[in-house]
């Protein structure tokens, strides 16, 4: 149930459900049966129900939604957008359905309604919303009253999360099959309220049928792959993560990312510390060791030894030359690689140099993750992002231009594979927005990667598992902390792991 589809996949996913048999009305009457069990499940007493219907199949759910209320004995009136006879197919039969009156969407006020039923604008709405929609969303809004949106709050994209200038805010959001990308992304995501999937008889198979390749990021999607701890295994075969420091006045963040890295199972970590940071870097270290690394010159050194097969550069190292020749370097060595901050900006509007490195390490998995300014100082020209029409595109765009898997971060990170495959992580708390916490994501990926775990699974986990730390820990978290909570994160993983059997 991981899968997302975009709203063109679920018209495609209708359309072969009703070519197997079912007739459409069908569906809507599913869907319709959905939204009113949703109200029902809050309703004591009697309760004034307004359904708002738009001028298309959401409007038809709407009218199912309407006479099913009314005939569980609640008081209800549907305002429309435009009179039933205006309705097409499905949504006029459904509308038939509806014995009582149809009154003007225009003009609706929410007095006196404990109960509006959202069903204007679904995965149809195609431009922003205009007089006289605004001035009842705006009245919706507004009100007091409990609001339950029919797919997609209206105004909502559901591909991109986008708020074609004005949407519903609603309490519940009650859609059909599988969650849309706009249900996750920001700020779809803060408009859906609690998100409710209703079968409404689109089966797996449909689904997977579809070739669908945007899933939430959850541990279903990866747990298979994360190291298990083996008794017989030792530290050794649990790899051996370099993580490059900065000079004596910028070690803090190799520090993180290293003792993340530690934390997320790497058997050893090594922090590479230009020799005058090495006492600063040595006296704030004990599991992690610290070993004097000269720029490119000394990297290339140290990694004659195939033990260090992983490397996070990037945390405070410095933007310039120094820090493309170590990518270089790390990069044609084909270890496992996770090119953070510096060594992102380092490549800032050169990434053909980039795209050279990545292939050559390629074989070995490349993660970036740069946030949003990081991203569009690199990827900004690359073909296709500038097109794309949400953050989900524009991080697919990129993993395809660059080659690497690319983790898109933000309150709605989004994590993309170059052969298409994305997910959308929706477990980070507000309060993960601190100093250093990017320092930590990239040491949890490194650690994974040195642990083996294939780039883009271990790009999911990663971002996941420091979402789950950070909700762990709580408000006034410092990214020191994170690191210290990851032991709890895994006990939760593996508790699921074995569980579910798997
Ligand atoms: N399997 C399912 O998911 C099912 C979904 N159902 C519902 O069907 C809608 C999609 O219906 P559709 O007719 O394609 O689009 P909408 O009803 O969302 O839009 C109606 C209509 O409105 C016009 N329009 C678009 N944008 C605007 C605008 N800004 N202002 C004015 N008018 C606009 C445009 O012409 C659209 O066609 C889906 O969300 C579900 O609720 C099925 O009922 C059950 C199965
Ligand atoms: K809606």
């Amino acid at each position: 149930m991981l899968e997302l589809l975009t709203c063109s996949e679920m018209a495609a996913a209708d359309g072969r459900t009703i070519a197997g048999g079912t007739p459409g009305i069908v569906l809507m009457e599913r869907a319709g049966q959905a939204v009113a069990e949703r109200v029902l499940a809050r309703a004591s007493g009697r309760l004034r129900v307004a359904v708002l219907c738009g001028p298309g199949n959401n409007g038809g759910d709407g009218y199912v939604v309407a006479r099913l209320l009314a005939k569980s004995g609640h008081d209800v009136a549907v305002h429309a957008l435009v009179p039933p006879d205006r309705l097409r197919g499905d949504a006029a039969e459904a509308a038939r359905g509806w014995a009582g009156a149809v009154l003007p969407l225009e003009g609706w006020t929410a007095d006196g309604f404990d109960v509006v039923v959202d069903a204007i604008f679904g995965a149809g709405l195609a431009r922003d919303i205009a007089a006289p929609v605004d001035s009842v969303i705006a009245a919706v809004n507004e009100s007091r009253a409990h609001v339950v949106a029919v797919d997609v709050p209206s105004g909502i994209d559901g591909d991109t999360g986008a708020v074609r200038g004005c949407a519903v805010e609603a309490d519940e959001t009650v859609t059909f099959a599988r969650r849309k990308p706009g249900h996750l992304l920001l700020p779809g995501r803060m408009h859906c309220g609690r998100v409710h999937v209703a079968d409404i008889g689109i089966t797996d198979a449909t689904v997977a049928d579809l070739g669908v390749r945007t899933a939430a990021n959850a541990p279903g999607l990866w747990s298979d792959m994360l190291p298990r701890p083996d008794a017989a295994g030792h530290k050794y075969k649990r790899g051996h993560l370099v993580v490059a420091s900065g000079g004596p006045s910028r070690t803090g963040a190799a520090r993180l990312a290293a003792r993340a890295g530690l934390r997320a199972g790497a058997g050893l970590v090594t922090v590479a510390s230009p020799p005058d940071a090495v006492a600063i870097n040595a006296a704030q270290l004990t599991a992690v060791m610290v070993r004097p690394v000269d720029g490119a010159e000394g990297l290339a050194d140290i990694l004659g030894d195939a033990r260090f097969n992983a490397l996070v550069l990037g945390p405070a190292l410095g933007v310039g030359e120094e820090t493309r020749r170590m990518v270089e370097v790390a990069a044609a060595a084909q270890r496992h690689l996770v090119l953070d901050a510096d060594a992102l900006t380092s490549f800032a509007g050169n990434l053909a140099g980039l795209w050279q490195m990545v292939t050559s390490a390629v074989p070995s998995g490349v993660v970036l993750t740069p946030h949003e300014g990081e991203f569009s100082r690199l990827f900004g020209e690359a073909e296709g992002v500038a097109q794309a029409r949400s953050k989900l595109e524009r991080a697919r765009a990129a993993a395809a231009a660059s080659g690497a898997v690319v983790v898109l971060k933000g309150p709605d990170t989004v994590i993309a594979a170059p052969d298409g495959r994305a997910a959308i992580n929706e477990n980070a708390p507000p309060w993960l927005a601190t100093a250093g916490t990017g320092d930590v994501l990239a040491g949890i990926i490194g650690g994974l990667m040195a642990q083996e775990m294939p780039a883009f699974a271990a790009a999911c986990a990663g971002v996941w598992m420091h979402g789950a730390a950070a909700a762990a820990f709580g408000p006034g978290l410092i990214a020191e902390d994170l690191p210290e909570m990851l032991p709890r994160v895994w006990r939760e993983l593996l508790e699921l792991l074995f569980s579910t059997g798997n």
